[in-house]
């Protein structure tokens, strides 16, 4: 008789790391085999980020086998390496409905779980959040410890040095666990970077980094070693104070071409969960992913404007402006997860005459706030904002929608704020921009492909503050504002109503504006931002100032947080999808 033996599956009987805690540790090893294999299977199917959470798989297990999570507190730093960590913590059953509408966040999420300690999403909140976490309990007399888990890029950001130097003066009971793979999305850049790299390599003369902040500082290991770690955490829980665990590890471990094309495997899309390979793309002719016609545009520009700089933030594969930094290095920086020193960077460069692009997501440069207003309107400098991902980006979620820039920068002074419709509109601003603006501006437009196959055409230069007309009718004014153009048009087809493209929301075309509210009763503003102190709100004020008595109907991002889900089903439910639109429109002409 044959017996095959069945090996029986360890993350089947999880649902909870209580449960992992009973096993032996000598099954854990299967336990991360079998995890890896879950996470490779949903994620080429249902896409999402892969590397970094491969990367964690044995560091996840490690972490929930070692300490009494959920009384530990384990925060994770930005949260796309946690997909281990919510499949082992109650959510395998579910964990095929990540990022879709209704489905789990991407991101751990208070309301989520009582594992996910701190909602996340944006980088190097984790130490913060855990040192305030560890200083209440110490407060409460409570004995318990708090671990935050951050990658080599995230810990080089301004905020995380924050963290580290406060903690370094306390008694907290605080682990920071280093995650280094020595890269972020991109390679991670910086002279932290070159410090972990020569630590790696024993080469590291000066003292230890950490050790000089006050850390006990342990490592490097092998964090893919899960006796090593274990044995490590197991140490780490008796040694008081703040602690910091550096372990070595592999983005995209156990799939070959995750570990050696880790850029692309960050978040790759669909792919063969078997072999790798990422999924056919349609070899149909696309309009272009409005990234790339930025990318592309300012390499062109700047091959004949000698005084273009190009600046990233962490994002030169997001932004495209990894074009620039391939064909005119020395003009173009990655300057690691530090939007704040991005913008005064540029700021810097603007007073030697330079002319910088400085390409932030619309949700990141909510970091750079103060540095926007204090080191570049204040002063005036032409600065050229390149705000991608602006609007609702889809399945990153509320974390990551871009629906509050129009708010956050239309209250100051000297910044123009434009929208392109279309790729030819970006292209065009961007030419004009770097003309000689003597002011600020800021340029926002959405996640993926626009709408024209034909774009690289002849620059000519936009008239700053002015709007265009692109049908005329009668009844209402339609005023969009960027590529929510393209859902106006398509609603308004076949109704006889006008449509304008405002294009600038600062300064507004006021002339236009004026000829609008004396033609038309009834005005409707559509944007793809919140409805609190966007664009529509612009033509509120407007109309106020000027005593119009005109009906206003603001259209866009209600005054809530948007889920996670695909950016058309996302846009149908909250009514700005082309048919929502219609029947919306259709609905205010039959008053
Ligand atoms: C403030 C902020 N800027 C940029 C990003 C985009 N982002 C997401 S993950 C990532 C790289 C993180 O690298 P690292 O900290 O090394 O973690 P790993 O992915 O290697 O685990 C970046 C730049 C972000 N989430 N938050
Ligand atoms: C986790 C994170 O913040 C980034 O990976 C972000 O998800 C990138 O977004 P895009 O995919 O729009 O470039
Ligand atoms: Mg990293």
């Amino acid at each position: 008789m044959y017996f095959c033996l069945v090996q029986k599956s360890l993350l089947n009987t999880i649902n909870s790391p209580k449960e992992l805690r009973l096993l032996n540790q000598t099954d854990l090893p299967q336990l991360a085999q079998e995890l890896r294999e879950f996470i490779i299977n949903i994620v080429a199917t249902k896409e999402g980020h892969l590397g970094a959470s491969l990367g964690v798989v044995e560091l996840t297990i490690a972490l929930h086998y070692a300490f009494n999570t959920p009384i530990d507190q384990l925060i994770w730093d930005v949260g796309h390496q946690a997909y281990g960590h919510k499949i082992l913590t109650g959510r395998k059953n579910i964990f095929h409905t990540n990022r879709q509408l209704g489905g789990i966040s991407g991101f751990p999420k208070r309301d989520e779980s009582e594992y996910d300690t701190f909602g996340v999403g944006h980088s190097s909140t984790s130490i913060s959040a855990a040192l305030g976490m560890a200083i209440a309990s110490q407060l409460k007399g409570e004995n318990k410890h708090h671990i935050a888990v951050i990658g080599d890029a995230s810990i080089a950001s301004g905020m995380a040095f924050e963290g580290l130097n406060h903690a370094g003066v306390t008694k907290a009971n605080l682990l920071i666990i280093l995650n280094d793979n020595a890269i972020g999305i991109d390679p991670s850049v910086g002279a932290l970077k070159q410090y972990l790299t020569n630590v790696k390599k024993g080469t590291q003369k000066q003292d230890n980094i950490f050790e000089a902040l006050n850390f006990d500082y342990s490592g490097p290991i092998d964090g893919h070693d899960l006796n090593t770690v274990i044995a490590e955490l197991e140490r780490l829980k008796t040694v008081d104070g703040p602690k910091l665990l550096h372990v070595i590890t592999t983005k995209g471990k156990g799939l070959k071409q995750a570990e050696t094309n880790q850029v692309k495997y960050h978040a790759p899309g669909k792919f063969d969960a078997k072999t790798g390979d990422l999924a056919e793309k349609s070899n149909e002719v696309q309009a272009p992913k409005y990234q790339d016609v930025f990318g592309h545009t300012i390499v062109e520009l700047a091959e004949q404007n000698k005084n273009i700089v190009g600046i990233t933030p962490a994002m030169p594969t997001g932004s495209s402006l990894k074009y620039m930094m391939e064909a005119i290095p020395d003009r173009a920086f990655d300057v690691g997860i530090a939007e704040q020193h991005a913008v005064t960077l540029a700021a810097g460069m603007s007073t030697q005459g330079l002319i910088p692009f400085c390409n932030i997501y619309s949700t990141f440069l909510q970091r750079a706030y103060d540095q926007i207003i204090h080191d570049v309107a204040l002063q005036k400098l032409p600065v050229i904002f390149c705000l991608d991902r602006a609007g609702l980006v889809g399945e990153d979620g509320a974390t990551h929608h871009g629906v509050f820039d129009l708010s956050y920068l239309r209250c100051i002074p000297n910044l123009i704020i434009f929208a392109p419709r279309n790729e030819l509109e970006l292209r065009n601003i961007m030419y004009t921009a770097q003309l000689g603006l003597k002011q600020p501006i800021a340029i926002r437009y959405p996640r993926g492909r626009g709408v024209t196959i034909d774009w690289k055409q002849l620059y000519s230069k936009i008239e700053i503050g002015k709007g265009v007309s692109l049908k005329k009718g009668k009844n209402i004014a339609v005023l969009s504002i960027g590529t929510m153009a393209k859902n106006v048009t398509e609603a308004i087809a076949n109704l006889d109503v006008s449509h304008y493209d405002m294009r600038f929301v600062k300064p507004l075309d006021e002339h236009l504006l004026h000829s609008i509210f004396k033609t038309y009763d009834i005005v409707v503003t559509v944007e793809d931002h919140s409805i609190k102190g966007g664009f529509g709100s612009a033509i509120l004020e407007f109309a106020a100032i000027h005593q119009y008595p005109n009906t206003i109907n603001v259209l866009g991002v209600p005054d809530e947080f948007i889920e996670h889900g695909g950016v058309n089903v996302l846009q149908q439910s909250i009514g700005l999808d082309a048919e929502s639109l219609k029947h919306t429109i259709e609905s205010i002409l039959l008053i």
